[in-house]
């Protein structure tokens, strides 16, 4: 089990069980490129994970066959991108992960990838919908404000739409919100647990960071909200051209995953933050939104209010429900439009 012990330690504070009580497959959609490569690899090493399917338009078989070598129990197939494969890659899959899509180059915003990746979220939606309408569909593509209402739209217009099986995948933002705070308080930063809500781009993630016990003030907690908010820019002004965060989102993506296993495995209090259709500010249009939100075995158990807040944050909330209400109208307009 040196495999899945070095998983653990890799994922902090999420140690993975060595026992999957039930079969899970699980399906990642865009499995070649900078984050499929290194999720699938996390995924591999993830005891609860009983079958995995890699699927991408290029390169998808091969990325399976090298970490089919890897000496864990689960079975790994990878997938071509033909009607025959997509349709085997999906049909039984209990999560879907979908990053398929092109990333930022510096200067660009999330909302600059929507023409690009708002029809490939379209088509794979499609083909979740045909072929596992009762999957967890797990959104990283971006601008994930837009893709996840995108993803919902298509399956409502093909009658399997189900809210609670539907995810915007914002675990990235509250990791680097505690790994942030932990490098100005020098606390250990698998256990800080910041609060992040609203959505996943700019001025609409928003740090709750006076939840956590931690008193910020003036330009250090200016400084501090700017960074989680603008993480993802740091990242792709490092790379200089070559992308966007790749290892730090696979493995948010593979803790995410991990958390809807164990929920879906029976484990309870699950908890973890995700952009899902939410009823916290639909009463001012805003139809998803990220907060806590309780895993089960149907998915969404229980979406928790955003909780108190400070004058200062209610100021950065006010700004990002304003931004998210555009960027989910964009998405649901864009599938009226192109269905
Ligand atoms: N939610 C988040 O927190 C978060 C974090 C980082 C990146 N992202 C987003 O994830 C996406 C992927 O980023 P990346 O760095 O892995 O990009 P990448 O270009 O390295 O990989 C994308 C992969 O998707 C594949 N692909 C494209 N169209 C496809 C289709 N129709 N079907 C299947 N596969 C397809 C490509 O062949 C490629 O292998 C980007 O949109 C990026 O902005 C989101
Ligand atoms: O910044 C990006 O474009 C990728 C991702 O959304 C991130 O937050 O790192």
């Amino acid at each position: 089990m040196f495999a899945a012990r070095s998983a653990s330690s890799i994922l902090g504070r999420r140690a993975f069980s060595t026992t999957a009580r039930l079969d899970s497959k699980v399906a990642v959609l865009g499995a070649a490129g900078g984050i499929g490569q290194p999720l699938s690899l996390l995924l591999k090493l993830n005891p609860r994970v009983t079958d995995l399917a890699l699927y991408d338009i290029k390169g998808g078989p091969g990325v399976a066959a090298d970490v089919s070598h890897i000496n864990t129990k689960s079975k790994v197939k990878g997938y071509a991108p033909d009607a025959a494969g997509i349709k085997e890659c999906l049909t039984g899959a209990e999560i879907v992960v979908i990053p398929a899509g092109v990333p930022r180059k510096p200067g660009m915003t999330r909302d600059d990838l929507f023409n690009t990746n708002a029809s490939i979220v379209r088509d794979l939606a499609k083909a979740c919908a045909d072929h596992c309408p009762k999957a967890n569909i797990l959104i990283i593509a971006n601008p994930v404000n837009s893709t996840v209402p995108i993803t919902a739209e298509v399956f409502k217009s093909k009658g399997v739409y189900d809210p609670k099986r539907l995810f915007g995948v914002t675990t990235l933002d509250v990791v680097r919100a505690s790994r942030f705070i932990s490098e100005l308080k020098n606390t250990d930063p698998a256990q800080e647990a910041i609060l992040v809500v609203g959505g996943h781009s700019g001025a609409t993630i928003v740090p709750v960071l006076s939840q956590a016990g931690h008193n910020l003030e003036g330009s250090e907690r200016d400084a501090y909200v700017n960074r989680v908010q603008f993480g993802g820019d740091e990242v792709v002004k490092a790379k200089d051209g070559a992308g966007s965060a790749t290892l730090s989102m696979a493995m948010a993506g593979a803790r995410f995953t991990e958390s809807l296993l164990k929920a879906a495995q029976g484990e309870k209090g699950v908890i973890e933050p995700s952009f899902v259709d939410s009823p916290l500010y639909k009463d001012q249009g805003v139809e998803y939104f990220a907060s806590n939100v309780e895993l089960g075995p149907n998915g969404v158990e229980k979406i928790h209010p955003v909780g108190k807040v400070t004058e200062y944050e209610q100021g950065l909330l006010d700004v990002c429900l304003k931004d998210l209400k555009g960027n989910i109208s964009k998405g649901v307009k864009f599938v009226k439009e192109n269905p």
